[in-house]
């Protein structure tokens, strides 16, 4: 996937009304990350601030990501157009106010994994979207985040990377022979993103069962904004 620091700079700001969000009178709660950006949740605005990172030694271009983020929700909203604005949300563009990159990162340090801070936030601009864990009633949330990883397998000019043993496997189930070996898992997870998008209910409720059974980084359960699983 592009990564900000490296896009080339195709739209303009100049064109996009953004303000900058005041985090002085803000909590800010470090929620969680992946590899490319750390979330933040602002508990009074019932929102959440997504910071992309990059690795500390690089700088990204403040234009570049901007322009990163413009593309990215460009992209979100024309899935929304697809699929429905009431599942998805659109995130907006804020710019954070100079200075405030180095205080968010030395707040968040100690809540994040050891072996993520090797990127950290320094840009100028981030998304602010909802937080899809928070809802207006007392009574408990619970959220479940799923991520399928790719439901279908690659056309013929690689596909021989993608046989082990004479039978042709998603991406997905290749990986977890890849993760075994670098000790990144104890074992191998019987989940398959062939069978979740099958539409076949039995290879679906399979492919459920799978992902409960052995989680891996592949299911996330929230109550309330506190991740159980
Ligand atoms: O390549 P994969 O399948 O290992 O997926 C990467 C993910 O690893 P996973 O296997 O889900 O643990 C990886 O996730 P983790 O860092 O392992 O949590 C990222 O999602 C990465 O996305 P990006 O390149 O940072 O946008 C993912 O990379 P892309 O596939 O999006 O390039
Ligand atoms: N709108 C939201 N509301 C609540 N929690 C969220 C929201 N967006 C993201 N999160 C939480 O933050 C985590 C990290 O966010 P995100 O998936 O955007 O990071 P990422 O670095 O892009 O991930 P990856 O590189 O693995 O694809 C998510 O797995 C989810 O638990």
């Amino acid at each position: 996937m592009q990564r900000w620091g490296w896009g080339p700079a195709r739209s303009s700001q100049r064109s996009m009304m953004i303000n900058t969000l005041d985090l002085q009178s803000t909590e800010l709660v470090y929620v969680a990350e992946g590899n490319a950006n750390i979330v933040l949740k602002l508990t009074k605005l019932k929102q959440v601030l997504r910071l992309p990172k990059l690795e500390k030694s690089k700088g990204g271009g403040d234009h570049e990501l901007f322009c990163y983020l413009h593309r990215s929700v460009k992209y979100i909203s024309i899935l929304a157009d697809m699929c429905g604005h009431e599942f998805i949300f659109l995130p907006r563009i804020v710019k954070i106010p100079e200075d405030e990159a180095k205080r968010i990162n030395e707040f968040i340090t100690n809540f994040r994994p050891v072996n993520r801070l090797g990127k950290e936030f320094n840009g100028k601009y981030a998304m602010l979207m909802q937080d899809a864990t928070a809802g207006s009633t007392s009574e408990p949330i619970y959220s479940v985040e799923i991520k399928p990883k790719q439901g279908w397998i690659f056309d013929n000019t690689i596909d021989h990377i993608f046989r082990l043993q004479g039978v042709k496997r998603c991406r997905y189930c290749c990986m977890q022979y890849l993760k075994m070996k670098m000790e990144k898992i104890s074992s191998r997870s019987k989940y398959c993103p062939m069978d979740l998008f099958s539409g076949n209910v039995n290879r679906m409720r399979k492919a459920i069962e799978a992902i409960l059974y052995e989680p891996q980084n592949n299911l996330r359960i929230f109550k309330n904004w506190k991740s159980c699983i």
